[in-house]
């Protein structure tokens, strides 16, 4: 059993509350109190006689501290790069003349496939290791760059397996076989559909937490996502989606519908897709990374806040547009972006990303909470809008110190 007290925190932003001149008690992994210094209790009763006999002292500086940020859509487990691809549509080339020259998803694909499980667990853990250090204590990921049940359901156990070393953030897992439908099953869709609803059950086994369909022009239809997503909810994962990103094919009413956890990226939502998920309790997930990279217009992120949705970020980070690993930046984007109060997107990056994922132990800093926390490079929220990437000082995780 390890007690530990942070002090001389400048300013505390809970989640809930901010104060100053504040302190943090930490049980093992979990919160025990956290408020002004002044009103620090004495004893705890089964965790500390007198609060002079803590393990560790630790004295923040007069920094600013808030909760471990939540990455709630990602897709970090692949292998290459598709760099060259990038400077070719920046120099105007179509999606058809990308695709034949042999870039897009499936190229990531081949080559993921291509990739030894040993260099591409070393790739992941390396680009894991980037979102921890920057103050993200759980990440949402992705699997989507195999697209063959062994090569999928691997992708999942490689996440759990990483997500237990030292230092690396909490994982949720993704299972996203219905990404694109890989090459083999070209002229065969409803093959692939079924096999991926076959597949699902098995994602759960490995240790995925939730599923995900990208359900766009070019991907897949509202009513092949709803299958795939009922399929999913009966094996026990959690149901969320790629909607609204390029076209309006019905995803926003899908998801609604099957009650997902989050619809993201929504940057082409119209206002009955807003209404439908405020009325079905649906996280809107909004990444303004890819959106920028995408051209796409930013999400109506305004409008859904003033619809009663509740708002999570994500860094979207994917071989094929974004590289994005911080979300300290993504927050100083969300402020530039879509109008939101540093207040606002603060939020988004904490409770509303646990709202999207549907955990209820993270996302501000109050008793039983976990012990996700972070010192940054600054006194003053206010310096997420200010830097466009806020250097985190200090991270713990479960109250262990994330060592750099
Ligand atoms: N947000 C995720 N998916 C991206 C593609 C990812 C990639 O290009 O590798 C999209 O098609 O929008």
């Amino acid at each position: 059993m390890t007690v530990r007290l942070l002090t001389n925190i400048g300013r505390l932003w809970t989640g809930t509350d901010v104060c100053s001149n504040a302190a943090v008690l930490i049980h093992d992994d979990r919160i025990v109190w956290a408020g002004p210094a002044s009103d620090l209790p004495q004893s705890v009763p089964g965790i500390i006689d007198d609060i002079v006999d803590v393990d560790h002292v630790e004295n923040l500086g007069g920094g600013l501290v808030t909760p471990g940020l939540i990455d709630a859509h990602s897709h970090p487990v692949y292998a290459g790069n598709r760099w060259a691809e990038l400077a070719m549509r920046t120099s105007g080339s179509s999606h058809s003349a990308i695709a034949a020259a042999g870039g897009g998803v499936n190229s990531t694909v081949t080559v993921t496939r291509g990739t030894d499980p040993w260099t591409l667990c070393n790739g992941v853990r390396e680009r894991l290791r980037q979102w921890i250090l920057a103050g993200t204590t759980t990440v949402e990921a992705k699997t989507g760059y195999h697209l063959t049940r062994d090569g999928e359901l691997a992708d999942i156990r490689m996440l759990r397996s990483l997500e237990g070393e030292p230092s690396m953030p909490r994982i949720h897992a993704t299972f996203l076989a219905a990404h694109i439908l890989p090459p083999e099953f070209f002229g065969r869709r409803r093959d692939y559909i079924e096999a991926v609803r076959l597949w699902a059950g098995d994602a759960a086994v490995a240790g995925a937490d939730s599923i995900d369909v990208y359900c766009d022009e070019g991907h897949f239809t509202a009513e092949e996502a709803r299958a795939l997503l009922l399929t999913g909810k009966r094996a026990g994962l959690k149901a969320r989606m790629h909607a609204c990103a390029n076209e309006r094919i019905g995803a926003a009413q899908v998801a609604a519908e099957v009650g997902c956890a989050s619809a993201d990226l929504l940057t082409q939502a119209n206002d009955d897709d807003i209404k439908a998920l405020a009325h079905a309790g649906v996280t809107a997930t909004v990444c303004p990374g890819s959106a920028l990279n995408s051209s796409r217009a930013p999400a109506p992120v305004r409008q859904m806040i003033d619809r009663g949705v509740t708002v999570a970020l994500g860094t979207d980070h994917n071989p094929g547009q974004c590289g994005i690993t911080s979300m300290p930046l993504v927050i100083g984007l969300s402020v530039a972006m879509f109008g939101l109060s540093v207040t606002e997107a603060l939020r988004a990056a904490t409770l509303g990303g646990a709202a999207a994922l549907r955990v209820g132990d993270r996302g501000s800093l109050a008793p039983g909470m976990l012990a996700d926390i972070v010192l940054w490079d600054a006194d003053h929220e206010g310096a997420f809008a200010w830097a466009f990437g806020l250097r985190a000082l200090r991270v713990w995780r479960g109250g262990v110190p994330v060592q750099p």
